[in-house]
């Protein structure tokens, strides 16, 4: 099949749908006085995290959302980046804050999430957000996750009494899926390192997530005929001729005769993925407001109000 193919489940016109209505929420929130703002913290050099913050600055500047990057050296104390991060909590013109993740393996990633406040937590990863989805509160999930359940939702399929599978229990993706789909309704198993035969488990499923960044571990043999498979994986596989491509962890090639639908990597999940932080980031602008309203209880003006009445 080519990439024309109906049974490709492509990222760009749903990310391209979420840009547009979060353009419009932006420019509003901005007349109003809120101009909306995403600061990236990045520590130390990773190549996946570089793909990603370029795609951020480019679609922030598509919606209409000011983006900041804060660089710090691979040798920053926790300390350092916690103190930041308080400044930028404290910071009213800083509506969101994400920490890319890998972090050096010296900075205890959790504590650093902690620190970010919850009503500046676009990337729905302090406990607290955390806590959220499980109590069925869907509104602002970790990016890649909801970006990877507003694919499975491309296809139609009910997602009521489904059997998915997802393989891989990372905290930023395949416990965040499975969380997400049981609010659905969704009969999930969850697959990883531990599990004893991954095929059959994989084998049962009408929905296959994939996120543990094995390149081509989910074969054609490993796929109910009909199913949908979503690729989150991102590997990069250097060619005999020196060059190097991205890949998921599915064997998209073989995988494609089998599924009804699969996600390209790249052009699946990932262009959603930033979509769907800059659609967190207007979620937390609202809260913001709402709890700005619900403390003064006066009209939605940033500052002045009070002083001039
Ligand atoms: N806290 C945190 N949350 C993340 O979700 C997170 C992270 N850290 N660290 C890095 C990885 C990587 N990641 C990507 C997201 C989108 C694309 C993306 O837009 N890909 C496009 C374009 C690729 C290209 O331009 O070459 C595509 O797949 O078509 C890539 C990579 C999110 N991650």
């Amino acid at each position: 099949m080519s990439t024309s193919d109906s049974r490709y489940l492509r990222g760009g016109p749903v990310a391209q749908r979420i840009i547009d209505s979060v353009r419009v929420a932006a420019a509003e929130a901005r007349n109003e006085g809120f101009p909306p703002k995403l600061v990236s913290i990045t520590v130390g050099d990773v190549d996946a995290v570089d793909v990603y913050v370029r795609n951020q600055r480019a679609k922030a500047g598509l919606a209409g959302i000011d983006f900041e990057e804060r660089r710090f050296p691979a040798d920053v104390t926790a300390r350092e980046l916690e103190a930041a991060i308080h400044g930028m909590n404290a910071d009213p013109r800083v509506t969101g804050i994400i920490i890319q993740r890998p972090v050096p393996s010296h900075i205890p990633v959790k504590a650093l999430q902690s620190a970010v406040h919850p009503l500046k937590d676009v990337e729905g990863m302090h406990p607290a957000s955390i806590g959220n989805i499980v109590y069925n509160q869907l509104d602002l999930a970790p990016c890649t996750a909801a970006a990877s359940v507003e694919l499975l939702k491309e296809t139609g399929l009910d997602l009521k009494g489904l059997e998915v599978v997802v393989v891989g229990h990372s905290e930023i993706v395949g416990k965040p899926i499975a969380f997400l789909l049981m609010s659905e309704g969704a009969t999930v198993t969850v697959c990883h390192h531990m599990t004893r035969s991954l095929a059959v488990h994989a084998r049962r499923a009408d929905a296959l997530f994939v996120a543990v960044g094995k390149p081509r571990l989910i074969k054609a043999d490993m796929v109910k005929p009909g199913a949908a498979v979503i690729d989150i994986g991102i590997n990069a596989e250097t060619l005999p001729d020196g060059t190097s491509r991205i890949v998921g962890d599915v064997d998209t090639e073989s995988v494609k005769e089998v599924a009804s639908w699969i996600t390209p990597v790249p052009g699946g999940v990932g262009p959603i993925t930033v979509a769907i932080l800059l659609r967190n980031t207007m979620v937390a602008l609202n809260r913001q407001r709402e709890l700005y309203r619900a403390s003064y209880a006066v009209g939605d003006q940033p500052q002045g109000r009070i002083a001039a009445e």
